[in-house]
This record gives C-alpha cells, sequence and structure tokens, in this order.
C-alpha cells in the first residue's frame, strides 16, 4: 500500500474561518476516492493546498513523496480540473488540448481525439465561446486524456445534462481499468457516482469526519421494502436511518448488515431486503461523527 498523498494535521485558515481544521489523511495509489461533503465544508480549498495552488496555515502534506510547491516533478504527475476552469481568452478547444498535450507526459492524444469526438466538441472554437456545459466537457476531456497519476476533478458538472454525465462515468471506468491511476472526484452527486468510489473521505466544518472503504460503509446499513404496516412492524426496536413511503408500501434504511436474523424475519414478514443508498448512509454517518465529535469535545 503506496500513499499518493499524505496529510498531517493540517490547518488553513481565512481569518476567523477555519476552512481546514486539523485534517489528517493518506490517500493511496490507484483507487478511486470519492470528497465529499456540504457546501463550505472545506473540499475545495483543501484541494488547492493538495496541488500548490493554495498555502497551508499550518500542517504537513507530502504528495508522491515530496512537497508539491513549485515542484515540477510532481506536479506534472496532477491534474486538477476544476468546476470553473480558466484558459487563456485567445484559446480555442485544440490550443487546450496542445497545451495539455505538452504539459503532461502520459497525455494520450488518441483517447482525447475520441473524447473530442464522444462529447462533441469544435475544435476550432474559441474556448470563450463554449456553453457552459461544453467547457466542463472540456474539463472532462483534459482530465482523463492527461492519465495523470493524481487526477482530481473538483465538481466537473457545472451545466452538463445527466447524458454527458453518464458519459464522463462511463469513459472514466473503463480508461481507469485499462489505466489504474488515483483519482479524487469531489461532488454533492453522491448516488450518480456510487459506483466509481473505492474510498469515501467526507469533510464536514473543516474536519474528515468519514475516511472509509465504500464497501465497508455499504455493510453499515440495509434497506427494508415491502407494504407500510408490515415494514413498521419489522422497525420495532431497530436503529432507523431514512424512511421512503410510496403508496401503501414504505421503504426505510436500517443500521446493520440485514444478514442473519435479521434477514430472516424480513422474509419471514414477506419484506425485501435491498441495499442502501451510500448517499444515505454518507449523510447519516457524517449526522452521527458530528454527534459523537462534539460528545468527545464536551467530555
Ligand atoms: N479566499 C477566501 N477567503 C475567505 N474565506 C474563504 C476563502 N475561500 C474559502 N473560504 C471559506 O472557507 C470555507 C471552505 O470553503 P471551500 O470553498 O473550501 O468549501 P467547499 O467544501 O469546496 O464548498 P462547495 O461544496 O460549496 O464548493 C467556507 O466557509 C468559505 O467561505
Amino acid at each position: 500500500m503506496s500513499a499518493v498523498i499524505e496529510v498531517n494535521h493540517l490547518r488553513k485558515s481565512y481569518g476567523q474561518v477555519k476552512a481546514i481544521d486539523d485534517v489528517s489523511f493518506q490517500i493511496e495509489a490507484d483507487k478511486i476516492y470519492g470528497m465529499l461533503g456540504r457546501n463550505g465544508a472545506g473540499k475545495t480549498t483543501l484541494m488547492h493546498i493538495l496541488t500548490a495552488q493554495g498555502f497551508a496555515t499550518s500542517g504537513d502534506l507530502k504528495v508522491f513523496g515530496e512537497h508539491p510547491y513549485e515542484n515540477e516533478k510532481v506536479l506534472r504527475n496532477i491534474c486538477f480540473i476544476k468546476e470553473s476552469q480558466k484558459y487563456p481568452d485567445t484559446f480555442s478547444v485544440k490550443n487546450v488540448l496542445d497545451v495539455s498535450a505538452d504539459f503532461f507526459p502520459k497525455w494520450d492524444r488518441d483517447f482525447a481525439n475520441s473524447l473530442i469526438a464522444d462529447f462533441q466538441l469544435p475544435l476550432k472554437r474559441n474556448v470563450k465561446k463554449l456553453s457552459r456545459g461544453m467547457l466542463s466537457s472540456l474539463g472532462i476531456v483534459v482530465g482523463l486524456a492527461s492519465r495523470a497519476p493524481l487526477t482530481i476533478f473538483d465538481e466537473p458538472y457545472l451545466g452538463l445534462d445527466a447524458v454527458a454525465r453518464s458519459l464522463f462515468y462511463d469513459r472514466l471506468l473503463e480508461d481507469y481499468s485499462e489505466h489504474p491511476r488515483t483519482i479524487i472526484l469531489s461532488t454533492h452527486l453522491i448516488d450518480e457516482v456510487s459506483r466509481l468510489l473505492e474510498h469515501v473521505i467526507v469533510i464536514d466544518s473543516g474536519k474528515v469526519i468519514l475516511d472509509e472503504e465504500t464497501d465497508t460503509i455499504r455493510g453499515r446499513a440495509y434497506a427494508v421494502a415491502g407494504a407500510a404496516s408490515k415494514v413498521e412492524d419489522f422497525l420495532r426496536g431497530k436503529q432507523v436511518i431514512h424512511r421512503e413511503p410510496f403508496g401503501g408500501l414504505l421503504t426505510a434504511a436500517v443500521i446493520g448488515a440485514g444478514d442473519g436474523r435479521d434477514r430472516h424475519e424480513a422474509e419471514g414478514m414477506g419484506l425485501e431486503i435491498q441495499p442502501v443508498s451510500l448517499q444515505q448512509l454518507v449523510v447519516h454517518l457524517s449526522k452521527i461523527n458530528q454527534v459523537q465529535g462534539k460528545e468527545g469535545e464536551r467530555a
């Protein structure tokens, strides 16, 4: 297990605002991470520091074993695609691709061209004249074709329709399986990307409140579905994290593995056990972590 990123006791303050508040974690090689959290949680600030576009107030940071600031060897191995990527005013789509090809050592020109066709981007058009969604698509093309050993997408979807987002996820998974690398996706669309994520880091109020493998998180809860009255009977005495009624039916998310006695009981009542959505779990586990954190502070 080799760490691509090692962060220890990192802090970043903007005046009184503690945007990053004593954060420590590791990012391993060749995995897809989800960096999740509510608005203003500190994700973008953290990603700016990881990619040497911002300075930490204190703490240690290593990327590929070295400090990233003004470290060209490290920076050429990082591709950071931001929500509002800026390009020089005179650049066409083709110019962006040419500059990226020069910068990223592992750039794949054929892959870039096939992505340009997939996303129907006009090569000669000035980037200033691209629609919001087309600009996001261009960021995605650069991020994927860079094949950078550390590729970070910070909410790369602004203006992208569902078809284009699905194309992004499919191309990312196909290419990642042939060319494994470390990918960090920061997003609010947790359920949409959940099939991609191998590990989840949740940030809240500048702190890491969850840092776990996605499979482990999934094993923490299950959903039970069926006739509402029977589901309610089943839920008695159990820790319920979410209820979704539909007509006379009810689907509820419950803490537990959903095997053994619980499964037996549910099946005996004619109820169905299903996996629970990652989004529900992240929201719930985040709340639990917040409560435990506050109790810890008071103790
Ligand atoms: N340049 C700045 N000056 C002052 N405060 C800032 C600055 N940049 C960020 N902040 C504050 O730091 C906190 C973290 O912001 P950040 O942009 O990192 O959050 P985020 O998790 O990326 O949010 P979102 O999901 O909405 O993009 C917020 O309270 C924000 O207002």
